[in-house]
């Protein structure tokens, strides 16, 4: 979380970004910043446009308007090794036939070419896996684990470039308990490290307590912004209790 406000330039800027997918406007003029190391929530109904915003802050979707990473626009910035970007897990898990830590250095291939891995990239494959508490099942073929698991080998891969910005659409979503906590885990690790973090969420579920801000969208518009004493209400409401069920963002409709 971030210590202190700060001058310091935002990692990741949208000012006014506007997107259109199958002929119709999605994104309708969308301001949003990520400031260094600070942990910022995407929430609102579905067909909103939170996946859209992600996508289109990673280059995913083509998007007009201000949009820039690390104070470069979008368009110019190559400096991918910065950013780790975790997709909706449906549209990455589809029958890929390779093992725990194949999927998790592939995160280690970004702007390699063809140079193999080298014993670098192995200790931080190796700590990612760790760090989401799969470093025993390295060698388990993924569709061996379960769709929590899954979600954690997901996230090891975005962390095995030790990114700046660590950008994560809907990461609970059909996560059992203990892999929340182990993603919860992993996630206040990062923000130790300063790191930044865009994440979709449905819940706030066991995060509620790392989340900085939370943004909230409407039909492709900011709504509203909640900041961290409105988000503190929402983890110590009775029912957030992270052994009976997810705190809930009343959000969905
Ligand atoms: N490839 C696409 N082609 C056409 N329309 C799309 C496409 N992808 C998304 N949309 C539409 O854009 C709108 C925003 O979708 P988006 O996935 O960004 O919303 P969301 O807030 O992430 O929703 P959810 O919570 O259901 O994941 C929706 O109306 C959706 O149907």
């Amino acid at each position: 979380m971030a210590d202190e406000p700060t001058t310091a330039p935002p990692v990741l800027s949208l000012r006014g970004v506007t997107a259109s997918l199958g002929g119709r406007q999605v994104l309708r003029g969308i301001d949003l910043e990520v400031a260094r190391g600070e942990v910022v929530a995407l929430l609102g109904s579905n067909g909103s446009g939170k996946s859209t915003t992600v996508r289109a802050a990673v280059g995913q979707v083509p998007a007009d308007g201000g949009l820039e990473l690390f104070s470069t626009p979008l368009r110019r910035f190559r400096d991918w090794r910065r950013v780790g970007y975790v997709p909706q897990r449906s549209t990455a898990a589809a029958g890929v036939p390779a093992t725990v830590r194949e999927v998790v250095s592939s995160g280690r291939l970004a702007g390699r070419w063809l140079r193999p891995l080298g014993r670098g990239d192995r200790a931080a494959v190796h700590r990612a896996l760790e760090l989401v508490g799969l470093a025993d099942r390295a060698g388990d073929p993924v569709e061996a684990l379960s769709g929590g698991q899954h979600q954690r080998v997901l996230i090891a891969r975005a962390l095995t470039c030790e990114p700046e910005l660590l950008v994560m659409d809907e990461p609970l979503a059909g996560v059992d308990l203990l892999s929340q906590r182990v993603l919860a885990e992993a996630l206040r690790d990062q923000v130790a490290r300063q790191v930044s973090v865009l994440l979709v969420l449905h819940e706030l579920g066991p995060l509620a307590p790392l989340i900085d801000r939370s943004v909230v969208l409407h039909d492709g518009r900011v709504e509203r912004v909640d900041g961290t004493v409105h988000l503190h209400d929402q983890a110590c409401h009775p029912h957030a209790d992270a052994d009976t069920e997810p705190t809930r963002t009343g959000l969905l409709t």
